[in-house]
């Protein structure tokens, strides 16, 4: 291996963050190798989003570092951003711009000569199946345009990694299936992604390494083949996870 593949992609140690008397993150370590996919699940509440909020220099955290290519995310934050891309969970965009207006904006604070953001904003739009909606106010886009034009904008720069909170919540099937694809030559080319998902059979077919979280912990994490140990991932979260009740619902909801 050579000495730049073996410095990570993302490394986080020890994190922590307490909200009140909540420990959303109780200690997570988590080394993402370069060129890799990393997915992170975990059932609601267990500490994904604060997490990459950490990682990416949203969020301070109240102990533990982040570091992005060996460059720390909060004592370095400006180097640090400049190589990651975010598609943060629930964070407002400047909604009064148009997509074509906010994926240019983007473009130019990362500090791209301008004939270049044109061409990539071009590029995006088509790629998200936005050209139409173009010249809309982001405001008045769909929950799924929304999270395809935030996904413009975090890949705008060329980032070294891209950190993505639930990219394919409300996209439709074609335009996945188009994100993906661009997302695997991505990867095949030496970048790296860390993706948080609900759904299993995503994480399975796209990912190479994933990491299991449960209240603020790391559960397991490993190659994908490692973490699923000969049956689905499905059927491991849920295994390790727990939580089925199996149950058919209150009587009350039975209409016979
Ligand atoms: N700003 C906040 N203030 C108070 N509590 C918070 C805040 N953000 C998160 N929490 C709490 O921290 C815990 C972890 O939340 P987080 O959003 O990181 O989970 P998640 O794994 O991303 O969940 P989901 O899958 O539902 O999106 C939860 O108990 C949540 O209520």
């Amino acid at each position: 291996m050579s000495t730049a593949s073996a410095v990570p992609a993302l490394a986080l140690a020890g994190l922590v963050k307490r909200f009140g008397g909540t420990v959303a993150v109780d200690g997570v370590d988590l080394v993402v190798p370069t060129g890799s996919f990393y997915g992170l699940v975990g059932p609601n509440g267990a500490g994904k989003t604060t997490t990459l909020s950490m990682a990416t220099g949203l969020l301070r955290p109240d102990a533990g570092s982040a570091a992005v290519h060996g460059v720390d995310v909060w004592t370095d934050p400006v180097a640090a951003k400049r190589m990651v891309g975010n598609l943060a969970d629930g964070v407002r965009l400047f909604d009064r711009l148009t997509g074509e207006q906010l994926i240019t904006y983007t473009g130019l604070m990362f500090g791209l000569p301008r004939e270049q953001v044109l061409e990539r904003t071009a590029d995006l739009l088509r790629l998200m199946d936005l050209g139409s909606s173009a010249g809309t106010p982001v405001a008045d886009y769909s929950a799924g345009m929304t999270k395809k034009v935030a996904l413009a904008c975090a890949l705008v720069h060329a980032p070294r990694l891209l950190v993505l909170d639930e990219p394919f919540e409300s996209v439709d099937p074609v335009s996945a299936a188009n994100i993906e694809d661009v997302l695997r030559s991505y990867t095949a080319s030496g970048g790296t992604v860390i993706v948080s998902s609900h759904s299993m059979d995503l994480v399975q077919r796209m990912c190479d390494h994933v990491a299991i979280l449960a209240a603020g912990r790391v559960l397991v994490a490993g190659t994908v083949d490692e973490v699923r140990a000969g049956s689905t991932l499905q059927e491991r979260f849920l295994e390790l996870v727990g939580g089925r009740t199996r149950s058919e619902g209150p009587t009350w909801l039975r209409q016979s």
